[in-house]
């Protein structure tokens, strides 16, 4: 699995999923990752804390739901991430070179609303940030791309008013981390990954 851009926002879709994400920069928070100081953001769905090894249920919403299902079915979990200044944030949509979290699988999806330059290291075990495995990728207007985020990965630079829709499945396995639970509520999408 490597990077993929399998797909693109429809024309007619665009404009109404970016009115949609900027009616959400009011929800987003500053992020706690050492990775992405400065960036705005909000959960979907579930929200991983990852520093109390919890999963518990974020901000619901049917349109981004759907949205995620039709891009990647059986999704369960999404970062909405802001880069630019609006609605009284000003937000750093940059991220340093890091994988993902334990709770995610190993595919992921993004959407990418505005452009962006992308760093993808095509070699998984590689760290070494200046290794030449690591591919600059330029993010357009509405692309829809997977990537397998335990290779590294990060956001070098990105337009004004950018958004990121980074789209994770919790994994099933999760007595592999003992760690990791679900708090239970009776959210759907806790039923659904239950
Ligand atoms: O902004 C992006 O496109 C990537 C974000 C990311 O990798 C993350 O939040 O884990
Ligand atoms: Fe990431």
């Amino acid at each position: 699995m490597t990077f993929n851009k399998f797909s693109l926002v429809r024309a007619s879709t665009l404009e109404a999923l970016r009115l949609h994400c900027q009616s959400l920069i009011p929800q987003m928070t500053p992020d706690v990752s050492k990775y992405a100081p400065g960036r705005y953001r909000l959960w979907l769905f579930h929200e991983a804390l990852l520093s109390q090894n919890r999963i518990i249920s974020a901000h619901f919403d049917q349109r981004l739901w759907d949205f995620c299902q039709r891009i990647y079915p059986g999704s369960n979990i999404a970062l909405l991430t802001f880069g630019g200044e609006a609605q009284g944030i000003n937000s750093k949509g940059t991220i340093a070179l890091h994988r993902d979290d334990t709770y995610a699988i190993e595919r992921a999806c993004g959407v990418n609303l505005g452009t962006a330059t992308f760093a993808y290291n095509t070699e998984r075990k590689s760290s070494n940030p200046n290794a030449s495995t690591i591919k600059k990728l330029q993010l357009n207007d509405g692309d829809i791309y997977s990537f397998n985020c335990k290779h590294q990965h990060g956001v070098v630079e990105h337009s004004a008013e950018r958004f990121s829709l980074n789209i994770w499945t919790v994994r099933k396995n999760l007595d592999k981390y003992p760690d990791f639970a679900f708090l239970p509520n009776n959210s759907p999408v806790t039923q659904i990954i239950l």
